[in-house]
């Protein structure tokens, strides 16, 4: 049985612990699917790329509004497929290549990783191995309810959504999170008619109320959105899909994308046989210093945290990274870096964008703050006259005993770029009006949006 120094789980944020630190440590690599994990291959970065095409295409169907008249003339679906994973695959294969074959302290295992023990697992390739450290990065899943799967329809989540062989005419989406909104944002820019079927009265619900009733309004003149009346059935009808909801409506598609969440791979581990204890919700616990209830092992990313977000995998990765060329499990914990989950950005690429730090006003007057609320338009600003917005806003929540941020919340154009500044305010601490008064805004850059909500607070 080969024993390392550290063995991990993933190769999605997992595989960047690996720096010219460990060049003196035998390290076990273990990846059952893609190399590089989800953002790469799945998530974050061909999502990205197919939303940048979506907003091509939205640009040229709404150059009329400013007196250039333009028309699509074609959109080639399998040439969109191309580029983005024309880009990606090498990528990933040239990441796993270079693991095996150019660096003499990694091992790569490429099977299905279970813990049979403390700090021994079972690779799946047939061989057991033991290690000193393990690092648990083996992120979550699409999970599809089982109405669905029962059903016998043929589904998309977003691990094959992206390459389905032609554009579809029509597309059916069940869920109103991230995932749904994105791809409702690209299929229908592209051209497909988009139907979405939520079943709680508001798309993306988890955010600030004023931005998701403006988002939710935004989508009904777009996207047929069903609102409140959840899915019943689902059928196979020729190559596409047929679903009924509560109140009889039959809501039919060409293909149908099912995004309901993602669950943590906690589960699909046996960790308990390690020591590794899982939350309620299937998550692997872990303290403020990545560690798991198991002496040794740590974890990071979507198994353990609550986001599910790349950022913040990326951040927690920073900390295992630093930790484990530590002392960790000493009662000294001084030398260790911990994670810092104050201020959690979140953006959703869909149309109008969304980006979102901090507290939601709810959750700041539940939690007892005597808050200000400044919500501004865009359209109040000299670059959103510009663009002729009518939709975009900037929603920003202060704490008035201390003139400290304690929320933004941003919809419109830009949203994940113009929000940057208001997350380094929260993070470093700088009152609202000092970050107003205290430097220069770029006139007339979108960002003065900021600039006079924060007056205004
Ligand atoms: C469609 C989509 C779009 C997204 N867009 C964004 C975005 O714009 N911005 C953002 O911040 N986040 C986004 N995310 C979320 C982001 O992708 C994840 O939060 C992030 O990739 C999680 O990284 P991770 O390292 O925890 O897990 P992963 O990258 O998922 O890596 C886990 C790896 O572990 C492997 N694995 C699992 N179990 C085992 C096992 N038992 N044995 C061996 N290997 C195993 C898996 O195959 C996988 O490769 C998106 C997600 C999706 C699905
Ligand atoms: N831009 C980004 O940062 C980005 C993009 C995509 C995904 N992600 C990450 O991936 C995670 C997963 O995305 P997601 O959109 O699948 O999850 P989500 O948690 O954002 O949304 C899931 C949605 O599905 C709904 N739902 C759950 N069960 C349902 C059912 N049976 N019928 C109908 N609706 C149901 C929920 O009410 C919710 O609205 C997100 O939490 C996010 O952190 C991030």
């Amino acid at each position: 049985m080969t024993h390392y120094d550290l063995a991990i789980i993933g190769t999605g944020s997992g595989n960047s612990l690996i720096d010219e630190r460990y060049d003196d440590k035998r390290v076990a690599l273990l990846e059952e699917g893609t190399f590089g994990g989800t953002c790469l291959n799945v998530g974050c970065i061909p999502t990205k790329m197919y939303v940048y095409a979506a907003e091509v295409a939205r640009t040229i169907r709404t150059a009329g509004k400013y007196g250039v008249d333009a028309s699509i003339d074609g959109v080639r679906w399998n040439d969109i497929v191309d580029r983005v994973f024309g880009r990606i695959d090498p990528i990933a294969a040239g990441g796993e290549r270079y693991r095996r074959e150019d660096c003499d302290n990694v091992t790569v295992y490429g099977g299905h990783a279970r813990f049979v023990g403390e700090r021994r697992i079972d690779t799946g390739t047939g061989e057991t191995i033991t290690a000193d450290q393990v690092v648990v990065a083996a992120g979550s899943r699409a999970s599809v309810p089982r109405s669905v799967v029962d059903s016998g329809v043929r589904y998309y989540t977003s691990d094959d959504i992206m390459r389905l062989p032609k554009l579809p005419e029509s597309l059916v989406i069940l869920g109103t999170g991230f995932i749904a909104m994105e791809f409702a944002h690209v299929f229908s820019a592209l051209g497909t008619r988009v139907s979405v079927i939520a079943r709680s009265g508001a798309l993306l619900r988890h955010l600030d109320t004023e931005v998701s009733e403006r988002f939710t309004s935004l989508a009904c003149e777009k996207w047929d959105v069903h609102l409140t009346d959840p899915a019943r059935r689902f059928r196979p009808v020729g190559d596409g899909v047929e679903v009924e909801l509560e109140n009889g409506t039959v809501v039919s598609g060409d293909a149908l994308l099912v995004a309901t969440g993602r669950e943590p791979n906690g589960d699909l581990l046996d960790v308990a046989k390690a020591g590794i204890e899982l939350d309620d919700e299937g998550r692997i616990v872990v303290d403020e210093f990545q560690r798991t209830t198991a002496r040794g092992v740590f974890a990071l990313g979507d198994v353990s945290s609550s986001y599910q977000l790349k950022h913040v995998a990326n951040h927690e990765a920073r900390v295992v990274q630093y930790n484990l060329l530590h002392d960790a499990w000493s009662s000294d914990t001084s030398e260790l870096r911990r994670s810092d989950h104050r201020f959690v950005p979140a953006a959703v690429f869909t149309d109008p964008q969304i980006a979102t730090v901090g507290l939601t006003e709810e959750q700041a007057r539940t939690a007892g703050y005597d808050i200000s609320v400044k919500v501004q338009n865009y359209g109040d600003v000299a670059y959103g006259w510009a663009m002729e917005d009518t939709e975009g806003f900037c929603k920003l929540i202060a704490d008035r005993s201390t003139g400290l941020l304690l929320g933004a919340h941003i919809i419109g154009a830009q949203a994940s770029t113009v929000i940057q500044p208001l997350i380094q305010a929260m993070s470093f601490g700088l009152t609202a009006k000092e970050m107003a008064t205290g430097q220069y805004w770029i006139h007339p850059a979108l960002p003065e949006v900021v600039e006079n909500a924060l007056l205004g607070l």
